[in-house]
């Protein structure tokens, strides 16, 4: 495997990549320890107050189609969802954040992740999300996996019915977004999810590049929070560990009573102090991680003395420590498992390219099977045959299709090759007078990098 020196994802070379696909499509073949009853998505769920269902609330279903920032959003981080689990109470007045409070909170760990992936250069290959609720932050990830070298993302949730719509949603994410994601540097990503209690940590989470864990601590009474960061930092022990709770001095923006909490499911909320107060007692605990100041992230024009609507911690171990946690202690169940399939666009390409150049070396063009129905004598050749030379698993040959592999032949060809399909078979048309050295050379001549 070539590595990049700027740590922009690595240009895998085909075998790599051709591996990681075999073993990522082994490991969605294992079966799942439990099946989740599948939860409508479209079916509204409130779970904290001052949630108005939006199907009554016309106001609301209005700005939701006609807000720009939905559209801006979708153009600038490809978050290409509307959907409105991506939204919780406070966030759903957007008019306040732009972009919107959990896309800042999404976009603040991809910067993180990815400037610890600069100074470490050491790939993030695995990444844990504790507390993953509805797999918002799996999807803005998506895109940036190649860069930060992820090959292994793992999600816990102690709720089912967030877990059965996170998977949903993230399904379609990538469903939706396959041929960017295909054209995106990276190897192939296994995305899993578990059902269980974040207070009890689980060997499969232990010793992983990145744990983060978005708004979950104040849902959890303070006391088993406390717990919850001390088992990450005491015993799981990642490489660097983010984690986020609201400010609670911010409520004061949403028009909020003092003392008042921002959710129902609260169990407490923390002043800037508070919360600066905890990670000193973290520094003084766990010397061994070094944990900086807290970061701000939502700010609105006009309240910048209270600094911004969620309060972040950063963790980077410092000591070259593991985790002994002991193997068999896994309490989380898998419960879903889905694949980004990452840079499979380039490596198809060049598969088929490959699987061309073969073909042609051993392919003769007899006069006699020349056609002679068009305006000039031509060879046709089912695409099949060509595809035959895929140096590739069958699990990823399978994936290239006939009619794109025909395109990009025509492409490294510079069309001098055509798209014949004759009754139903997909094929190609070589020109008699098209000779074999000079399309090879053109090949050669249009490699992609
Ligand atoms: C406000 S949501 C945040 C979801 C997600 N991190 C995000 O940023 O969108 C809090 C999540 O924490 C989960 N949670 C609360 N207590 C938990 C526990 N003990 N173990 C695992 N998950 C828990 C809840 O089920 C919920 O999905
Ligand atoms: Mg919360």
């Amino acid at each position: 495997m070539s590595h990049a020196d700027d740590g922009w994802g690595a240009p895998y070379d085909e075998q790599t990549y051709v591996d990681a696909y075999d073993q990522l499509e082994l490991a969605l073949l294992e079966p799942l320890d439990r099946v989740l009853e599948k939860a409508d998505i479209e079916q509204f769920r409130p779970k904290f107050k001052n949630q108005q269902d939006p199907k009554t609330d016309k106001k609301q279903r209005y700005r939701k189609k006609k807000n720009g920032d939905d559209e801006w959003r979708d153009v600038l981080y490809g978050f290409g969802t509307s959907d409105e689990s991506d939204f919780s109470d406070h966030e759903k007045r957007k008019h306040y954040f732009q972009p919107p409070l959990q896309v800042q909170r999404n976009s603040f760990v991809k910067n993180t992740l990815m400037q610890f992936k600069r100074n470490s250069q050491v790939e993030i290959s695995r990444l844990a999300i504790m507390g993953c609720g509805e797999m918002s932050l799996e999807k803005g990830l998506c895109e940036y996996f190649g860069s930060f070298g992820t090959i292994n993302v793992i999600s816990v949730d102690i709720d089912p019915v967030s877990l059965s719509v996170g998977q949903q949603l993230l399904q379609k994410y990538l469903t939706q977004h396959g041929d960017i994601l295909s054209s995106e540097t990276g190897l192939p990503v296994l995305m899993r999810s578990y059902l269980g209690d974040i207070l009890e940590p689980d060997h499969r989470f232990a010793n992983v590049d990145a744990i983060v864990s978005l708004e979950v601590v104040e849902h959890i009474p303070l006391e088993d929070a406390k717990k919850f960061v001390n088992n990450v930092l005491g015993i799981l022990l990642p490489r660097i560990f983010i984690f986020s709770t609201p400010n609670h001095e911010y409520n004061a923006v949403f028009g909020m009573k003092p003392g008042e909490f921002r959710h129902d499911d609260h169990k407490f909320e923390m002043n800037r102090n508070e919360f600066s107060c905890w990670l000193d007692e973290l520094r003084v605990s766990f010397p061994h991680y070094q944990i900086e100041e807290p970061h701000y992230i939502g700010m609105t024009n006009g309240y910048e003395d209270l600094s911004g609507a969620s309060q972040a911690a950063v963790c980077r171990l410092q000591d070259d420590l593991s985790s002994t946690l002991p193997q068999d202690i896994t309490p989380y169940v898998t419960v879903g498992h889905v694949a980004c399939r990452l840079g499979s666009r380039l490596v198809a390409y060049n598969l088929v390219r490959q699987a061309l150049l073969e073909w042609l070396d051993k392919t003769e063009f007899h006069e006699a099977e020349l056609k002679k129905d068009g305006y000039s004598p031509y060879w046709n050749f089912a695409i099949s045959h060509i595809l035959h030379h895929l140096h590739a698993p069958i699990s990823f040959s399978a994936t290239i299709d006939e009619k794109v592999a025909i395109k990009y032949i025509q492409g490294m060809t510079s069309h001098k090759v055509h798209l014949n399909c004759v009754n139903g078979v997909n094929g190609i048309a070589i020109p008699q007078n098209q000779k074999k050295a000079d399309l090879i050379a053109t090949i050669h001549r249009n490699e992609l990098n």
